[in-house]
């Protein structure tokens, strides 16, 4: 009980870890230990003899969290936590429904299809059904799709109402059902779909499952939506005790189906439940709390809650107007590398931004300045296209009626499977009611197709024939992939792509043996065949999560959305604009506004020590040129509590900064952006300019580094 350090929590925390009612709901704002509460609480109850490691169920926002999560109650309890229940909801059904694919009705081998997979298979059923291209958009449909599954609805039950559009959509849902059910494909959402009928389905099952646990636990309450809900409600019944921690202004994934109506539910669901509210604040200085208070305090409809700290002050939040956007992601960057060389940490720096678009110009900038970066949630490892084609392989040698995988691969690398014999095998799979790969070998046996068209496409069954018989010879996950990598000619073709990408693809294969080479399950499996199913599995779940750490220590970029729950020294929040953030498809909406502003507050509640807010004057997105306003948000913040920073502190901005010192530039023929070269410092690029006629003085990102100040007319500049 020592090693629990209950002395290391304030009097609610402590009640909270060693609260003894069936239902307790701790309601908190950011930074107030909910997250530790909830580990000490496991702790607590297995060294209080309350529960026993196996019997307790923890659910975490992130795979990245629940690895936490499990360090930390390893380290509690000094005993290995294999095996305990702790995981996203997701892991946790692909968990249940990897153990009792029969009662889910699923085949053995079932595959997790990741949204990429689904849009192809969506389109396929859109050209199967003739609908017209401007009829109806895949994106939309899997959108539908997504709603409905979050809301525990299948096809059958989609009330369409006679309408073209709705009932279109049912028609293609009910269709997709269908050929996930052949192919043995799940998406995201059917994950927990399938646990919750699990349930439903099979009492003996559920009954097992109720007499197993004791105890369920779960992080970010706030963000349940309806099926996840649903299928803790019936797990936990009237029987098993429930804890749940949130944050109602937190809640920031209402556009994918997450209600916070479910706390308040809870409190009906459960009468009985104790709440708890942690109001001291561990995490952030004084000024960044309070603007956090403030810029949250402009919500309506709030739980409620005051959140205070005993820190200091600290520094006052730092705002910075880029003249451009280029200009911005300099700044940034510029700033990342002095705290770096000051002493910081990379990894405690994170930049976060409102949209994924907004990266490549700060990544830039980052590259630039050769501040090592990561993407947090972005273009993940497993989602790089090299990587995912490797999986596809991997998928259809273990399952042939992945129609997923077969569409990805029959031709990747090329080798003379053509479009037609693509829409031949297409309308056969569909008439047969078949697999691709079914129709395949029809056709290959009927002689259905022409000479090249056939001959291509035996030897692409041969090969997968083959690699059957070869890859799961192999008792060694690395050479499974590795022989994969080598035959299917992947290695080859991309050595063959000229330049830095063909090379970073044959990396990126080479990396996956890496990662196979140490992936350990912690499922059992009784061959290698199961043993390759579970490291695909994993690794579709995975591209959901970040790249492993054991990269150079790295500054942290993610949108805002992935930052949730984790925390930095130093946050830079950039392109705080209107239109931006807030959204411009959240603008013009009460609500929409609303859950913008959680997920501002969410941003600036990231950062420990120090804030930098920033923004562009003027931006290029999208290839065109905007104006957008400062964002709401920062003149929410009192003033204060912001300290705004003139660019490069010898030079302070003058009163009428903005479009008229353009024309100062354009006047000498040189513009904002324009790459030119001094004598002495030599190339860089204009980023800034203020004064005019004889007095002006142009800003200049010179390739050393450096930003100088120079007077235009004595600079003598050269264009490039
Ligand atoms: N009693 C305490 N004493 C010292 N530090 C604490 C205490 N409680 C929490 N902390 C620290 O405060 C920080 C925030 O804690 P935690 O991440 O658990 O908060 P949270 O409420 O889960 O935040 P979020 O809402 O962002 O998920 C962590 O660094 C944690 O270690
Ligand atoms: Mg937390």
């Amino acid at each position: 009980m020592n090693s629990l350090q209950l002395d290391l929590l304030n009097p609610q925390q402590k009640a909270a870890v060693t609260c003894e009612n069936q239902h307790l709901l701790v309601l908190a704002g950011a930074g107030s230990g909910k997250t530790r509460v909830l580990t000490h609480r496991i702790g607590w109850l297995v060294a209080a003899g309350l529960a026993s490691p196996y019997s307790v169920l923890a659910v975490t926002f992130t795979n990245k969290a629940a690895r936490e999560m499990k360090g930390r109650i390893e380290e509690l309890l000094e005993t290995p936590s294999h095996g305990l229940w702790i995981g996203t909801f997701h892991g946790l059904a692909h968990r249940l429904l990897k153990a009792h694919w029969q009662q889910a009705n699923l085949p053995q081998n079932f595959q997790v299809m990741d949204s990429d997979d689904q849009l192809r298979l969506i389109k396929r059923i859109i050209a199967e059904m003739n609908i017209a291209d401007d009829r109806i958009q895949p994106k939309q449909v899997q959108w539908f799709i997504g709603a409905q599954k979050d809301e525990g609805r299948r096809a059958a039950y989609v009330v369409a109402g006679g309408d073209w559009y709705q009932e279109t959509l049912k028609a293609i849902y009910s269709r997709y059902e269908e050929l996930c059910q052949q192919g043995g494909l799940v998406d995201f959402g059917e994950l927990l779909l399938r646990a919750h009928e699990l349930w439903l389905n099979n009492p003996e099952l559920l009954a097992h499952y109720k007499s197993r646990f004791t105890h369920v636990l779960v992080d970010e309450f706030q963000d349940i939506n309806d099926i996840q809900y649903a299928w803790l409600r019936v797990l936990t019944g009237t029987e098993l005790s429930l804890t749940i921690v949130g944050d109602d202004d937190q809640s920031i994934y209402g556009w994918r189906g997450a209600k916070v109506e479910n706390i308040q539910g809870f409190e009906l669901d459960f009468p009985n439940a104790e709440t708890i509210r942690l109001e001291q604040n561990y995490r952030s200085s004084a000024n960044i709390l309070n603007a956090a208070n403030a810029v949250i305090a402009n919500n309506n409809g709030r739980l409620g809650k005051d959140l205070w700290t005993d820190d200091a002050d600290g520094e006052p939040i730092r705002l910075y107007a880029g003249f451009n956007e280029q200009d911005e992601a300099r700044y940034i960057a510029d700033e990342m590398k002095r705290l770096i060389e000051a002493g910081t940490s990379p990894t405690e720096i994170a930049l976060l931004y409102r949209s994924n678009a907004q990266s490549r110009v700060l990544e830039e900038a980052l590259i630039h300045m050769q501040v090592p970066y990561r993407i947090y949630g972005g273009v993940r490892f497993y989602e790089r296209m090299e990587i995912r084609n490797a999986v596809a392989y991997l998928r259809l040698i273990l399952n042939r009626q992945d129609d997923a995988s077969m569409e990805r691969i029959m031709n990747v690398p090329p080798r003379g499977i053509g479009n037609k014999t693509f829409e031949a095998l297409r309308i056969m799979a569909r008439d047969q009611g078949c697999s691709l790969w079914q129709a395949a070998n029809l056709a290959l046996e009927n002689n259905a197709l022409a000479k090249r068209a056939a001959n291509a496409l035996q030897a692409f069954v041969d090969l997968i024939n083959s690699m059957d018989s070869e890859v799961l010879g192999y008792d060694d996950l690395g050479e499974m992939i590795n022989y994969v990598n080598q035959h299917s000619g992947m290695i080859e073709h991309h050595e063959k792509e000229k330049g830095e990408k063909g090379r970073t693809r044959v990396e990126n294969l080479n990396e996956l043996i890496t990662a196979a080479q140490s992936f350990t399950s912690e499922l059992d499996y009784d061959n290698n065949a199961e043993l390759l199913a579970l490291f695909i599995s994993e690794a579709s779940l995975d591209a959901g999560d970040a790249q492993a750490d054991e990269f150079e220590p790295s500054v942290n970029l993610m949108t805002l959305h992935s930052a949730k729950g984790l925390e930095f020294e130093q946050v830079f929040l950039a392109g705080m604009e209107e239109n931006l953030f807030p959204h411009k498809m959240s603008i013009s909406d009460i609500g929409g506004i609303q859950e913008e502003r959680r997920l501002a507050y969410v941003g600036i509640t990231r950062a420990r020590k120090a804030l930098t807010l920033t923004y562009a004057e003027s931006r290029r997105l999208y290839g065109n040129e905007t104006f957008n306003s400062l964002s709401r948000f920062v003149k929410e913040i009192p003033d204060g509590l912001i300290n705004e920073v003139r660019l490069r502190s010898t030079v302070s901005r003058p009163a009428n900064f903005g479009l008229q010192q353009q024309m100062a530039v354009d006047d000498a023929g040189l513009s904002i952006g324009q790459r030119v070269e001094h004598a002495m410092f030599g190339e860089g690029t204009i980023v800034n300019a203020e004064g005019g006629g004889a007095q002006t003085r142009i800003h200049i990102a010179f390739d050393d580094g450096n930003v100088r100040v120079l007077m235009l007319q004595y600079a003598n500049l050269q264009p490039l």
